[in-house]
């Protein structure tokens, strides 16, 4: 049962395509602080089991229970091509209902891509759509933090910076889950879990983290 301190409960969460049960029975709550991951393989139900989290995916049982705002940064970029990264910013402002966008700026600065903020998204390499991609996730304060994948075209540095913006989000009582597919993740995490056969697992003592491909 979710704790006092929990900031997501998932209980008895399952999901099937057609005849394919990808998600058969997920349980795991995230408590506040809490910088946990999921790893598995290729096609393990990683995303199907964050759009479920993020009430983006219907699950076919079970229960998600969020307590505060959510941030959601999916796999896939939502952004339009024909707007800037300043119109993007204003239009999740107001979407957010955000008096300023204080927040948003820092974090583009953060993650070094104000040279950009006039530039139209279609103009922008797939890393830096990333960028505002996570940029977004963020930009509201959310206290629980869903991300996809979300340094996906990041160079080595901004990578780094990622996960360094992700201990201070978590430091100050927010609460993350990152999916990745990178065993290599894992000891910058709080919590591991491994999602295999629809069932996510704690994840072994590190002697024992094989199986997932860096
Ligand atoms: N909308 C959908 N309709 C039918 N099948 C789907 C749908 N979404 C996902 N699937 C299937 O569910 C399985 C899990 O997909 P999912 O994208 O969740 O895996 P993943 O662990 O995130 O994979 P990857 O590491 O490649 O991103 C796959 O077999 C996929 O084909």
């Amino acid at each position: 049962m979710a704790s006092q301190n929990s900031t997501l409960y998932v209980a008895d969460v399952r999901k099937a395509f057609g005849r394919r049960q990808v998600l058969d029975r997920v349980d795991f709550t995230l408590e506040r602080g809490e910088l946990a991951g999921i790893v598995g393989e290729n096609g393990a139900g990683k995303t199907t089991l964050l759009r479920i989290l993020a009430g983006e995916l219907k699950p076919d049982h079970g229960w998600v229970i969020p307590r505060g705002r959510l941030g959601y940064c999916p796999q896939r970029t939502v952004l339009n091509d024909s707007l800037t990264v300043a119109q993007h910013l204003r239009y999740f402002q107001r979407a957010y209902q955000l008096d300023d966008l204080h927040r948003a700026h820092e974090l583009v600065e953060r993650l070094n891509f104000t040279q950009y903020r006039a530039s139209r998204v279609k103009a922008l390499s797939g890393g830096t759509r990333q960028k505002l991609n996570l940029v977004i996730a963020l930009m509201h304060d959310p206290a629980v933090v869903l991300l996809d994948e979300p340094y996906q075209g990041f160079d080595w540095e901004t990578y780094l910076h990622f996960w360094d913006l992700a201990g201070e989000l978590r430091d100050t009582g927010r609460s993350l889950l990152v999916i990745s597919h990178l065993s290599h993740d894992i000891d910058r995490l709080d919590t591991g879990y491994r999602l295999a056969n629809g069932v996510v697992t704690p994840m072994p003592a590190e002697s024992d983290r094989i199986g997932a491909h860096a």
